[in-house]
């Protein structure tokens, strides 16, 4: 089933094309990744998906809804959630608060409740601490939830960012870059965090430019150059696609698994 379908997405930013006439398909259940050389428009694709920008033309629906004009809040609430290229954690807040942040846009106590503590904002504290722990479980992140994130070392500060997007029960899931910065193993565990994302149900768009990641992972690869869509298919025949070594210029980087 279609879960996401965008059409004939452009931007343009002071007269240049960000991005032109993209199409985009995403199915329940999918991993599909967005690859491309650097300025290609993939983070102008994610922006437009997320409500960051609205598009100079073109439509976006989720589940069958048009989402073009709404806000990016109004996009998560709707089961959109996302990560960031780099890294936006609240530093000197624990691990903990900073999946507790996430969740703020499913809770319902306004500010009295929050400010009085009513009973039933008292509830929902416990409730929103309580789903916090398991998110946390989830990304491995468990035992450091007292911890401030700043502490924590890369790789986990990048779970933590995906744990604190999880949060907001996202039906789907763009992860801008994830491997960004990592060593093999942390890459290595986040391929798994994504396999086990995917198993319990979570549709996954990625950008990333580690090749062995995104040709192992995706069930489908869209390339962008320049802008425009150059193909789309399963990573088989995306590897052996002319277009895309002519894309990344050197014909054995997207065979070799070279990070591009
Ligand atoms: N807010 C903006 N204002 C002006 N130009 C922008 C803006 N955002 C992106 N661009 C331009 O749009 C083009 C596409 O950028 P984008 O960040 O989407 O590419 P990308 O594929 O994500 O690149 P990278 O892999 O380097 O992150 C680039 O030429 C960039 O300079």
């Amino acid at each position: 089933m279609e879960l996401l379908e965008g059409n004939n997405l452009t931007m343009v930013f002071g007269g240049l094309s960000a991005l032109n006439s993209v199409d985009i398909k995403i199915n329940t259940g999918e991993v599909l990744s967005v690859i491309g050389p650097n300025g290609a428009g993939k983070t102008t694709l994610f922006n437009l998906l997320t409500g960051v920008y609205s598009p100079t033309e073109g439509k976006i629906y989720f589940r069958k809804k048009e989402i073009k004009n709404l806000k990016p809040y109004e996009i998560t609430k709707m089961g959109i959630a996302r990560t960031f290229q780099n890294i936006r954690l609240f530093g000197e807040m624990s691990v903990l608060d900073n999946v507790i942040i996430g969740q703020h846009c499913r809770t319902k106590t306004g500010v009295f409740g929050a400010i009085f503590k009513t009973p039933s904002a008292k509830k929902e504290e416990a409730l929103v601490k309580e789903k916090a722990m398991d998110v946390l479980k989830f990304v491995g992140l468990e035992a450091l939830h007292n911890e401030k994130a700043k502490n924590l070392p890369y790789g986990k500060q990048r779970r933590l960012e995906m744990a604190r997007a999880l949060a907001t029960d996202p039906e789907l899931i763009l992860l801008d870059e994830p491997a960004a910065g990592m060593n093999p193993q942390e890459t290595n565990e986040l391929i798994e965090l994504i396999e086990k994302l995917n198993d319990k149900g979570k549709t996954v768009l990625l950008i990333e430019h580690d090749m062995k990641l995104v040709m192992g992972i995706s069930k489908r690869i869209m390339v962008l150059d320049y802008g425009k869509k150059i193909a789309d298919g399963p990573p088989d025949e995306i590897k052996n696609d002319e277009k895309v070594i002519k894309a990344y210029l050197g014909e054995s980087s997207l065979k070799e698994g070279r990070a591009c």
